[in-house]
Protein backbone atom coordinates (compact mmCIF):
# COMPACT_ATOMS: atom_id res chain seq x y z
CA UNK A 1 0.00 0.00 0.00
CA UNK A 2 1.08 3.28 -1.13
CA UNK A 3 1.48 5.98 2.30
CA UNK A 4 0.74 9.68 1.81
CA UNK A 5 3.42 11.84 1.44
CA UNK A 6 3.63 15.13 4.04
CA UNK A 7 1.99 17.20 1.02
CA UNK A 8 -0.79 14.85 0.31
CA UNK A 9 -4.41 14.18 2.60
CA UNK A 10 -3.14 12.89 5.44
CA UNK A 11 -5.10 9.61 7.16
CA UNK A 12 -7.61 11.29 9.30
CA UNK A 13 -9.24 7.62 11.06
CA UNK A 14 -8.20 4.61 12.14
CA UNK A 15 -10.98 2.38 12.49
CA UNK A 16 -9.64 -0.80 14.58
CA UNK A 17 -11.07 -4.35 15.75
CA UNK A 18 -9.94 -6.59 17.95
CA UNK A 19 -7.17 -8.60 17.34
CA UNK A 20 -4.36 -10.62 18.10
CA UNK A 21 -0.69 -9.50 16.68
CA UNK A 22 1.57 -12.60 15.57
CA UNK A 23 4.30 -12.90 13.46
CA UNK A 24 7.73 -11.20 13.04
CA UNK A 25 8.34 -7.72 12.53
CA UNK A 26 11.35 -5.09 11.77
CA UNK A 27 11.37 -2.24 13.48
CA UNK A 28 12.75 1.28 11.77
CA UNK A 29 15.23 3.80 12.18
CA UNK A 30 14.37 6.21 15.32
CA UNK A 31 12.02 9.61 14.57
CA UNK A 32 13.59 11.39 17.14
CA UNK A 33 17.20 10.70 15.82
CA UNK A 34 16.72 11.12 12.57
CA UNK A 35 15.00 14.50 12.72
CA UNK A 36 18.30 16.03 14.59
CA UNK A 37 20.26 14.53 11.76
CA UNK A 38 18.74 16.00 9.08
CA UNK A 39 19.22 19.32 11.12
CA UNK A 40 22.54 18.66 11.63
CA UNK A 41 22.46 18.34 7.62
CA UNK A 42 22.54 22.40 7.75
CA UNK A 43 26.26 22.28 9.25
CA UNK A 44 27.93 20.94 5.73
CA UNK A 45 27.82 21.77 1.94
CA UNK A 46 29.00 18.63 1.59
CA UNK A 47 25.98 15.10 0.93
CA UNK A 48 25.14 13.29 3.38
CA UNK A 49 23.90 9.48 3.22
CA UNK A 50 21.59 8.62 5.81
CA UNK A 51 20.69 4.78 5.67
CA UNK A 52 17.66 3.39 7.57
CA UNK A 53 15.60 6.25 7.03
CA UNK A 54 12.28 6.07 8.33
CA UNK A 55 10.61 6.98 4.71
CA UNK A 56 7.01 7.35 6.00
CA UNK A 57 7.36 9.46 8.61
CA UNK A 58 5.24 12.44 8.60
CA UNK A 59 7.46 14.55 10.57
CA UNK A 60 10.58 13.41 8.45
CA UNK A 61 9.09 14.04 5.60
CA UNK A 62 7.98 17.59 6.55
CA UNK A 63 11.69 18.34 8.01
CA UNK A 64 13.11 16.82 4.35
CA UNK A 65 10.45 19.80 2.34
CA UNK A 66 12.02 22.11 4.94
CA UNK A 67 15.57 21.17 4.17
CA UNK A 68 14.20 21.87 0.42
CA UNK A 69 12.60 25.50 1.12
CA UNK A 70 16.21 26.01 2.14
CA UNK A 71 17.82 25.01 -0.78
CA UNK A 72 19.02 21.51 -0.07
CA UNK A 73 18.31 18.47 -2.85
CA UNK A 74 16.99 15.53 -0.72
CA UNK A 75 16.38 12.27 -2.37
CA UNK A 76 14.90 9.37 -0.80
CA UNK A 77 15.63 5.95 -2.20
CA UNK A 78 14.27 2.65 -0.41
CA UNK A 79 15.51 3.35 2.85
CA UNK A 80 18.29 6.09 2.31
CA UNK A 81 18.28 9.60 1.86
CA UNK A 82 20.55 12.13 0.34
CA UNK A 83 21.11 15.33 0.75
CA UNK A 84 23.49 17.59 -1.01
CA UNK A 85 23.25 21.38 -1.97
CA UNK A 86 24.03 23.74 -4.67
CA UNK A 87 24.51 27.21 -2.60
CA UNK A 88 24.73 27.92 1.23
CA UNK A 89 21.20 28.15 3.14
CA UNK A 90 19.56 31.49 3.24
CA UNK A 91 19.11 32.50 7.18
CA UNK A 92 15.34 32.02 7.06
CA UNK A 93 13.23 29.18 6.37
CA UNK A 94 10.16 30.49 4.73
CA UNK A 95 7.54 27.46 5.68
CA UNK A 96 3.45 27.94 5.70
CA UNK A 97 2.53 24.70 7.04
CA UNK A 98 2.40 22.56 10.04
CA UNK A 99 5.41 23.10 12.54
CA UNK A 100 7.67 20.37 13.84
CA UNK A 101 9.98 20.59 17.31
CA UNK A 102 12.97 20.60 15.28
CA UNK A 103 12.45 24.02 13.83
CA UNK A 104 14.03 24.70 17.19
CA UNK A 105 17.62 22.96 15.87
CA UNK A 106 17.23 23.92 12.60
CA UNK A 107 17.62 27.79 13.66
CA UNK A 108 20.76 26.05 15.34
CA UNK A 109 22.19 25.09 12.55
CA UNK A 110 21.13 27.96 10.46
CA UNK A 111 22.56 30.64 13.06
CA UNK A 112 25.59 28.25 13.48
CA UNK A 113 26.18 28.07 9.67
CA UNK A 114 25.41 31.56 8.07
CA UNK A 115 25.50 33.52 11.43
CA UNK A 116 21.55 34.20 11.36
CA UNK A 117 18.52 32.36 11.51
CA UNK A 118 14.59 32.78 11.11
CA UNK A 119 12.56 30.01 11.82
CA UNK A 120 8.81 29.43 12.70
CA UNK A 121 8.05 28.47 16.19
CA UNK A 122 8.49 25.34 16.88
CA UNK A 123 5.46 22.72 16.71
CA UNK A 124 5.48 18.89 17.67
CA UNK A 125 3.31 17.01 20.40
CA UNK A 126 1.37 19.69 22.62
CA UNK A 127 2.65 17.69 25.98
CA UNK A 128 1.18 21.16 27.93
CA UNK A 129 3.71 23.81 29.34
CA UNK A 130 6.64 22.93 26.51
CA UNK A 131 9.16 26.21 26.59
CA UNK A 132 12.13 26.83 24.39
CA UNK A 133 13.91 29.53 26.94
CA UNK A 134 16.32 26.64 27.00
CA UNK A 135 17.25 27.17 23.47
CA UNK A 136 17.30 30.83 23.86
CA UNK A 137 19.47 30.75 26.82
CA UNK A 138 22.12 28.62 24.99
CA UNK A 139 22.19 30.90 21.56
CA UNK A 140 22.58 33.92 23.48
CA UNK A 141 25.65 31.66 25.42
CA UNK A 142 26.93 31.67 22.14
CA UNK A 143 26.85 35.33 21.13
CA UNK A 144 23.68 35.16 19.22
CA UNK A 145 20.98 37.98 19.86
CA UNK A 146 17.43 36.41 19.79
CA UNK A 147 14.44 37.84 18.80
CA UNK A 148 10.89 36.20 19.72
CA UNK A 149 7.69 37.46 16.91
CA UNK A 150 4.16 35.97 17.35
CA UNK A 151 5.30 33.31 14.87
CA UNK A 152 8.89 33.07 14.39
CA UNK A 153 12.19 32.64 16.02
CA UNK A 154 14.98 34.60 15.44
CA UNK A 155 18.76 34.93 15.80
CA UNK A 156 21.57 37.09 14.98
CA UNK A 157 25.44 36.19 15.89
CA UNK A 158 27.15 38.26 12.71
CA UNK A 159 30.49 37.58 13.63
CA UNK A 160 29.76 34.01 14.72
CA UNK A 161 28.92 31.46 17.39
CA UNK A 162 31.60 31.95 20.22
CA UNK A 163 32.19 28.89 22.32
CA UNK A 164 30.79 29.05 25.62
CA UNK A 165 30.10 27.25 29.28
CA UNK A 166 26.18 25.88 28.80
CA UNK A 167 24.93 25.14 32.20
CA UNK A 168 21.39 23.37 31.81
CA UNK A 169 19.28 23.52 34.52
CA UNK A 170 17.17 20.33 33.23
CA UNK A 171 18.22 17.52 31.04
CA UNK A 172 16.70 18.47 28.15
CA UNK A 173 17.11 16.49 25.33
CA UNK A 174 16.52 19.32 22.47
CA UNK A 175 18.88 21.38 23.84
CA UNK A 176 21.60 19.32 24.82
CA UNK A 177 21.60 18.54 21.27
CA UNK A 178 21.37 21.79 20.16
CA UNK A 179 23.78 23.16 21.99
CA UNK A 180 26.29 20.34 20.58
CA UNK A 181 25.43 21.15 16.85
CA UNK A 182 25.62 25.15 17.64
CA UNK A 183 29.29 23.83 19.05
CA UNK A 184 30.65 22.24 16.03
CA UNK A 185 31.25 25.49 14.26
CA UNK A 186 31.41 28.02 16.93
CA UNK A 187 35.00 29.47 17.80
CA UNK A 188 36.88 27.76 20.39
CA UNK A 189 35.29 25.13 23.25
CA UNK A 190 31.92 24.83 23.83
CA UNK A 191 31.05 22.83 27.18
CA UNK A 192 27.07 21.70 27.69
CA UNK A 193 26.84 20.77 31.42
CA UNK A 194 24.45 18.47 33.05
CA UNK A 195 23.40 17.36 29.16
CA UNK A 196 20.90 14.51 28.63
CA UNK A 197 22.80 11.17 27.55
CA UNK A 198 20.64 9.35 25.98
CA UNK A 199 20.83 7.15 22.62
CA UNK A 200 19.56 9.60 20.60
CA UNK A 201 21.95 11.97 21.33
CA UNK A 202 24.98 9.62 20.79
CA UNK A 203 23.53 9.07 17.77
CA UNK A 204 23.42 12.52 16.66
CA UNK A 205 26.99 12.77 18.31
CA UNK A 206 28.29 9.57 16.59
CA UNK A 207 27.14 11.28 12.79
CA UNK A 208 28.55 14.77 13.76
CA UNK A 209 32.35 13.00 14.60
CA UNK A 210 32.19 11.21 11.69
CA UNK A 211 31.77 14.89 9.65
CA UNK A 212 34.89 15.60 11.35
CA UNK A 213 34.04 17.30 14.67
CA UNK A 214 35.71 16.76 17.83
CA UNK A 215 33.10 16.01 20.80
CA UNK A 216 34.17 14.25 24.24
CA UNK A 217 31.54 13.23 26.15
CA UNK A 218 32.20 13.20 30.52
CA UNK A 219 29.51 10.74 31.09
CA UNK A 220 26.27 12.84 32.75
CA UNK A 221 28.38 15.65 33.36
CA UNK A 222 29.22 17.26 30.77
CA UNK A 223 30.42 17.41 27.12
CA UNK A 224 32.58 19.61 25.19
CA UNK A 225 33.21 20.32 21.93
CA UNK A 226 36.15 21.87 19.95
CA UNK A 227 35.00 24.02 16.73
CA UNK A 228 35.91 23.57 13.52
CA UNK A 229 36.05 25.74 10.27
CA UNK A 230 33.70 23.73 8.75
CA UNK A 231 32.06 20.23 8.49
CA UNK A 232 32.23 17.04 6.13
CA UNK A 233 30.10 15.22 4.48
CA UNK A 234 29.35 11.60 5.20
CA UNK A 235 27.41 8.53 5.64
CA UNK A 236 25.35 7.23 8.34
CA UNK A 237 23.18 4.62 9.60
CA UNK A 238 20.15 5.90 12.11
CA UNK A 239 19.50 3.78 15.22
CA UNK A 240 16.61 1.74 15.71
CA UNK A 241 13.22 3.32 16.74
CA UNK A 242 13.07 2.53 21.06
CA UNK A 243 9.13 3.71 20.94
CA UNK A 244 8.34 1.81 18.07
CA UNK A 245 10.35 -1.49 19.55
CA UNK A 246 8.41 -1.07 23.02
CA UNK A 247 5.14 -0.39 20.61
CA UNK A 248 5.03 -4.08 19.38
CA UNK A 249 6.13 -5.54 22.69
CA UNK A 250 3.29 -4.16 24.08
CA UNK A 251 1.07 -4.65 21.69
CA UNK A 252 2.03 -8.27 21.83
CA UNK A 253 1.56 -8.80 25.59
CA UNK A 254 -1.64 -6.79 25.79
CA UNK A 255 -3.46 -9.17 22.54
CA UNK A 256 -1.62 -12.12 24.37
CA UNK A 257 0.02 -12.31 21.06
CA UNK A 258 3.60 -14.35 19.46
CA UNK A 259 5.55 -11.33 18.26
CA UNK A 260 9.52 -11.66 16.87
CA UNK A 261 10.71 -8.02 17.11
CA UNK A 262 13.74 -7.86 14.76
CA UNK A 263 16.16 -4.91 15.53
CA UNK A 264 15.22 -4.75 19.22
CA UNK A 265 17.13 -2.22 20.84
CA UNK A 266 17.54 -4.09 23.75
CA UNK A 267 20.36 -2.04 25.83
CA UNK A 268 18.71 1.09 25.11
CA UNK A 269 15.58 -0.04 26.84
CA UNK A 270 16.32 -1.76 30.05
CA UNK A 271 14.98 0.10 32.81
CA UNK A 272 11.25 0.03 30.96
CA UNK A 273 11.56 -3.92 30.01
CA UNK A 274 12.52 -4.52 33.58
CA UNK A 275 9.11 -2.48 34.63
CA UNK A 276 7.09 -4.65 31.68
CA UNK A 277 8.65 -7.96 32.88
CA UNK A 278 7.98 -7.83 36.58
CA UNK A 279 4.73 -6.27 35.02
CA UNK A 280 4.18 -9.94 33.47
CA UNK A 281 5.05 -9.15 30.00
CA UNK A 282 6.19 -12.49 28.81
CA UNK A 283 9.03 -12.18 26.34
CA UNK A 284 12.77 -13.20 25.82
CA UNK A 285 15.59 -11.48 24.43
CA UNK A 286 17.90 -12.64 21.81
CA UNK A 287 21.19 -10.71 20.01
CA UNK A 288 19.25 -8.68 18.05
CA UNK A 289 15.22 -9.96 18.64
CA UNK A 290 12.94 -10.22 20.92
CA UNK A 291 10.20 -12.35 21.27
CA UNK A 292 6.97 -12.02 22.79
CA UNK A 293 4.64 -14.76 23.87
CA UNK A 294 1.76 -12.79 25.33
CA UNK A 295 1.98 -12.57 29.44
CA UNK A 296 -0.43 -11.23 32.02
CA UNK A 297 -0.57 -7.83 32.46
CA UNK A 298 -0.19 -6.74 36.34
CA UNK A 299 -0.37 -3.40 38.03
CA UNK A 300 1.96 -0.52 37.09
CA UNK A 301 4.04 1.92 39.11
CA UNK A 302 6.05 4.52 37.05
CA UNK A 303 7.28 8.02 36.73
CA UNK A 304 9.18 9.29 34.33
CA UNK A 305 12.53 10.69 33.63
CA UNK A 306 15.84 11.31 31.98
CA UNK A 307 17.56 8.23 30.13
CA UNK A 308 18.03 5.81 31.76
CA UNK A 309 14.96 6.02 33.23
CA UNK A 310 11.26 5.70 31.32
CA UNK A 311 11.05 8.25 28.48
CA UNK A 312 7.85 10.68 29.20
CA UNK A 313 6.70 9.59 25.20
CA UNK A 314 6.67 5.65 26.79
CA UNK A 315 4.50 6.47 29.25
CA UNK A 316 0.93 6.11 27.45
CA UNK A 317 1.87 2.68 26.58
CA UNK A 318 1.92 1.95 30.35
CA UNK A 319 -1.40 3.24 30.89
CA UNK A 320 -2.86 0.94 28.23
CA UNK A 321 -0.61 -2.02 30.37
CA UNK A 322 -2.32 -0.45 33.38
CA UNK A 323 -5.65 -0.50 31.79
CA UNK A 324 -5.70 -4.70 31.17
CA UNK A 325 -4.28 -4.90 34.51
CA UNK A 326 -6.97 -6.06 37.81
CA UNK A 327 -5.63 -3.44 40.05
CA UNK A 328 -4.43 0.49 40.52
CA UNK A 329 -1.78 1.67 38.24
CA UNK A 330 0.26 4.87 39.10
CA UNK A 331 1.57 6.97 36.48
CA UNK A 332 4.00 10.38 37.31
CA UNK A 333 5.07 12.41 34.33
CA UNK A 334 8.45 14.37 35.55
CA UNK A 335 9.34 15.65 32.34
CA UNK A 336 6.23 16.88 30.77
CA UNK A 337 3.75 17.06 34.04
CA UNK A 338 0.39 15.97 32.46
CA UNK A 339 0.62 15.08 29.49
CA UNK A 340 -2.09 12.52 30.43
CA UNK A 341 -4.70 14.02 27.56
CA UNK A 342 -5.08 10.10 26.25
CA UNK A 343 -6.84 9.55 29.95
CA UNK A 344 -9.90 11.33 28.74
CA UNK A 345 -10.04 9.40 25.50
CA UNK A 346 -9.26 6.42 27.30
CA UNK A 347 -12.40 6.66 30.05
CA UNK A 348 -14.62 6.91 26.92
CA UNK A 349 -13.51 3.16 26.38
CA UNK A 350 -14.27 2.36 29.44
CA UNK A 351 -10.84 2.84 31.11
CA UNK A 352 -11.50 4.25 35.09
CA UNK A 353 -8.87 7.11 34.62
CA UNK A 354 -8.69 9.98 37.38
CA UNK A 355 -5.78 12.68 37.38
CA UNK A 356 -4.62 13.96 40.72
CA UNK A 357 -2.26 17.05 39.99
CA UNK A 358 0.72 15.07 38.26
CA UNK A 359 -0.44 11.90 39.32
CA UNK A 360 -2.46 9.37 36.84
CA UNK A 361 -4.38 6.83 38.36
CA UNK A 362 -5.94 3.73 36.41
CA UNK A 363 -8.32 1.13 37.49
CA UNK A 364 -7.50 -1.50 35.22
CA UNK A 365 -9.34 -5.11 34.53
CA UNK A 366 -12.68 -3.94 33.03
CA UNK A 367 -13.31 -4.97 29.34
CA UNK A 368 -12.70 -2.39 26.87
CA UNK A 369 -15.37 -0.92 24.81
CA UNK A 370 -14.97 0.41 21.61
CA UNK A 371 -15.94 4.51 21.12
CA UNK A 372 -15.01 7.15 19.18
CA UNK A 373 -11.40 8.84 20.25
CA UNK A 374 -8.71 11.15 19.26
CA UNK A 375 -5.44 11.12 18.86
CA UNK A 376 -4.45 13.94 20.80
CA UNK A 377 -1.56 13.35 20.11
CA UNK A 378 1.43 11.04 18.61
CA UNK A 379 1.88 8.52 21.74
CA UNK A 380 -1.84 9.82 22.64
CA UNK A 381 -2.95 8.00 19.46
CA UNK A 382 -0.82 4.89 19.61
CA UNK A 383 -1.99 3.81 22.81
CA UNK A 384 -5.42 4.24 21.65
CA UNK A 385 -4.97 1.99 18.94
CA UNK A 386 -3.43 -0.64 21.38
CA UNK A 387 -6.47 -0.45 23.52
CA UNK A 388 -8.89 -0.75 20.47
CA UNK A 389 -6.99 -4.26 19.69
CA UNK A 390 -8.27 -5.16 22.92
CA UNK A 391 -11.60 -3.29 23.45
CA UNK A 392 -14.88 -5.15 22.19
CA UNK A 393 -16.50 -3.81 18.72
CA UNK A 394 -15.07 -0.83 16.64
CA UNK A 395 -12.93 1.71 18.09
CA UNK A 396 -12.58 4.57 15.62
CA UNK A 397 -9.74 7.17 16.67
CA UNK A 398 -9.88 10.42 14.58
CA UNK A 399 -6.74 12.36 13.90
CA UNK A 400 -4.51 9.24 13.65
CA UNK A 401 -2.61 11.10 11.27
CA UNK A 402 -0.44 11.96 14.69
CA UNK A 403 0.34 8.44 14.85
CA UNK A 404 2.05 9.06 11.19
CA UNK A 405 3.98 11.54 12.30
CA UNK A 406 6.45 8.97 14.48
CA UNK A 407 5.66 5.40 13.19
CA UNK A 408 7.55 4.41 9.98
CA UNK A 409 4.91 2.26 7.62
CA UNK A 410 2.75 1.83 10.31
CA UNK A 411 -0.67 0.21 8.58
CA UNK A 412 1.49 -2.03 6.60
CA UNK A 413 3.57 -3.57 10.05
CA UNK A 414 0.51 -3.42 11.95
CA UNK A 415 -1.78 -5.73 8.94
CA UNK A 416 0.81 -8.19 7.97
CA UNK A 417 0.94 -8.93 12.21
CA UNK A 418 -2.72 -9.48 11.80
CA UNK A 419 -3.95 -6.43 13.41
CA UNK A 420 -7.26 -5.04 12.26
CA UNK A 421 -6.44 -1.19 11.56
CA UNK A 422 -8.06 0.34 8.78
CA UNK A 423 -6.99 3.72 7.76
CA UNK A 424 -9.60 6.19 6.30
CA UNK A 425 -9.14 9.87 4.95
C1 LIG B 1 11.99 15.29 18.61
C2 LIG B 1 12.37 14.75 19.95
O1 LIG B 1 13.44 14.22 20.15
N1 LIG B 1 11.42 14.90 20.91
C3 LIG B 1 11.65 14.32 22.22
C4 LIG B 1 12.41 15.32 23.07
O2 LIG B 1 11.62 16.51 23.16
P1 LIG B 1 12.29 17.85 23.65
O3 LIG B 1 13.69 17.92 23.23
O4 LIG B 1 11.37 18.94 23.25
O5 LIG B 1 12.18 17.65 25.22
P2 LIG B 1 13.13 18.21 26.37
O6 LIG B 1 13.95 17.07 26.87
O7 LIG B 1 13.82 19.43 25.91
O8 LIG B 1 12.07 18.60 27.49
C5 LIG B 1 12.25 18.20 28.85
C6 LIG B 1 11.64 19.21 29.79
O9 LIG B 1 12.35 20.44 29.66
C7 LIG B 1 11.45 21.52 29.46
N2 LIG B 1 12.12 22.52 28.61
C8 LIG B 1 12.65 22.12 27.42
C9 LIG B 1 13.27 23.05 26.59
C10 LIG B 1 13.31 24.39 27.02
O10 LIG B 1 13.83 25.26 26.32
N3 LIG B 1 12.77 24.73 28.21
C11 LIG B 1 12.16 23.83 29.03
O11 LIG B 1 11.68 24.18 30.10
C12 LIG B 1 10.25 20.88 28.78
O12 LIG B 1 9.07 21.64 28.94
C13 LIG B 1 10.18 19.54 29.52
O13 LIG B 1 9.52 19.70 30.75
O14 LIG B 1 12.65 14.76 24.34
C14 LIG B 1 11.46 14.45 25.09
C15 LIG B 1 11.86 13.79 26.40
O15 LIG B 1 12.87 14.48 27.04
C16 LIG B 1 10.58 13.50 24.30
O16 LIG B 1 9.34 13.40 24.98
C17 LIG B 1 10.34 13.99 22.90
O17 LIG B 1 9.71 12.98 22.14
C1 LIG C 1 6.73 14.23 21.80
C2 LIG C 1 7.19 13.63 20.72
O1 LIG C 1 7.70 14.22 19.63
P1 LIG C 1 7.94 15.78 19.30
O2 LIG C 1 9.02 16.22 20.24
O3 LIG C 1 8.37 15.73 17.88
O4 LIG C 1 6.65 16.48 19.52
C3 LIG C 1 7.23 12.16 20.63
O5 LIG C 1 8.00 11.65 19.79
O6 LIG C 1 6.48 11.50 21.36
Amino acid sequence: MTRPRANDTPVSTYRVQASRLEGEVHVSGAKNSVLRLLAASLLTGEQLQISNYPATLLDAQIHLDMLRALGKRCEVSGDTVIIDEASKPPSELVWPGRSIRNTLLILGALTARTGSGSVPLPGGCKLGDRKHDLHVMLLEALGAEVTETDTHLQAHAPNGLKGADIHLPIRSTGATENAIMCGTLARGVTTVWNPHIRPEILDLIAMLRSMGATINVFGQERIEIRGSEGLFGTRHRVIADNMEALTWLVGACLTKGDVEIHGFPIVDLEVPLIHLKESGACFFTGPKSVIVRGGTCYPVEISTGAYPGINSDMQPLFAVFGAMSRGESKIIDLRFPGRYLYAEEMALMGVDTRVEGNLLRIKGGNQLRGAEVTARDLRAGIALTLAGLVAEGETVIRDAWQVERGYDRFIDKMQALGGQVTPGW
